[in-house]
């Protein structure tokens, strides 16, 4: 069995070979990497290193969200999965039901066949209260398993809406980024994972964002997020998509050639250098945002990780490079 320490040892060895934030995420990721709890989360983080034996943090951060989840979502399956149950609770109940009903239809036929059956004068009147008095018990019987699914049905539909109404909350408040109301890293990996064909990403990441946050404080730091997420929403038409990707990271997605996805990716350079925040208590104004953008064209769908892989590296290489500026990968 491998110590606590030798685990520990390994995860730091990691997050220091491939340059990453000592982030809790980050941590996690390594830690339980090295400790192969999660073998889907092994596969993926290998096959994400790939053949360059790279990972950036936006990479990081997808395998993260995909293989270490976050309890919004969590909340979601869980709906789900009550929704489930209860649909099959439902299905056994109108089984029991149907049962219930045929046995009763047959012992009806039975009763009406044996009082069919009875001649005049060949049976006693008592003989023949006895068979109507088994029918009325059949009967209310009868009544009263239909009475019991009656109630046992509206009570399921009452708890199928409730459950459907949490759902989707649960869903909505899952796939949206609180600060910024912009859509989340959830709903980002959802709509690459559906779209088909070849898209492009640009993925922007604002520079020396941890100076901002130093400099003005936090709070301000949020204004200037949330400014920023103001530009990509207003820049973002036909069919294109904005999202949070993270901290101070952000994408969108078109179904459009590189060639485009580059020209609206200095579009947006330009738009995010023009955020101006002013901080109200001092009249201090937050000014020269800049970001690093890299785009790059893939397959979407089930390959959309190596998109992602590949427009994060050109982000790097943007910040190589010295920041503010895009990077297309090149065809
Ligand atoms: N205010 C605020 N800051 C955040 C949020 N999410 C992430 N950050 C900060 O974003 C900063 C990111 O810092 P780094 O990853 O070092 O990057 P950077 O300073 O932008 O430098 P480069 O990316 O290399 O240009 C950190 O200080 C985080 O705390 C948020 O929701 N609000």
């Amino acid at each position: 069995m491998r110590s606590v320490y030798d685990l520990f040892k390994k995860t730091l060895g990691l997050l220091s070979k491939y340059r990453l934030p000592p982030t809790p995420e980050h941590y996690a990721l390594w830690y339980v990497y090295v400790s192969e709890e999660n073998p889907e989360l092994n596969a993926a983080v290998d096959q994400s290193l790939g053949k360059d034996d790279q990972l950036g943090p936006s990479s990081a951060a997808l395998l993260f969200q995909a293989h270490l989840g976050d309890a919004r979502w969590r909340d979601t399956q869980a709906l789900t999965a009550s929704l489930d149950a209860l649909g099959q609770e439902l299905s056994s109940t109108l089984h029991d039901t149907r049962q219930d009903t045929a046995q009763f239809q047959s012992a009806l036929r039975d009763r009406f066949g044996r009082l069919g059956g009875i001649e005049e004068g060949s049976v006693s009147l008592d003989l023949l209260l006895d068979e109507v008095r088994n029918l009325v018990k059949d009967a209310k019987l009868m009544e009263g398993s239909a009475e019991h699914l009656q109630n046992r049905l509206q009570s399921a539909e009452d708890e199928v809406n409730r459950l459907r109404e949490a759902l989707a909350k649960s869903r909505e408040e899952a796939l949206v980024d609180v600060l910024t109301g912009l859509r989340n890293r959830r709903a980002f990996d959802m709509e690459l994972e559906a779209m088909d064909g070849s898209v492009s990403l640009i993925l922007l990441d604002l520079d020396h964002f941890k100076t901002v946050n130093d400099t003005y404080g936090h709070l301000l730091g949020d204004q200037v997020l949330k400014a920023a997420a103001r530009q990509l929403s207003g820049f973002v038409r036909d069919g294109a998509l904005a999202f949070r990707f993270g901290g101070e990271e952000f994408a969108v997605l078109m179904k459009e050639p590189l060639a485009v996805a580059r020209r609206k990716a200095e579009t947006l350079r330009i738009l995010v250098s023009k955020v101006s925040v002013t901080d109200r208590r001092t009249g201090q104004k937050v000014g020269n945002i800049t970001a690093s953008i890299g785009v790059a064209e893939g397959a979407a769908g089930k390959q959309g990780l190596q998109l992602v892989g590949m427009a994060d590296k050109q982000l790097y290489e943007a910040k190589r490079l010295g920041r503010n500026r895009v990077m297309p990968m090149s065809l």
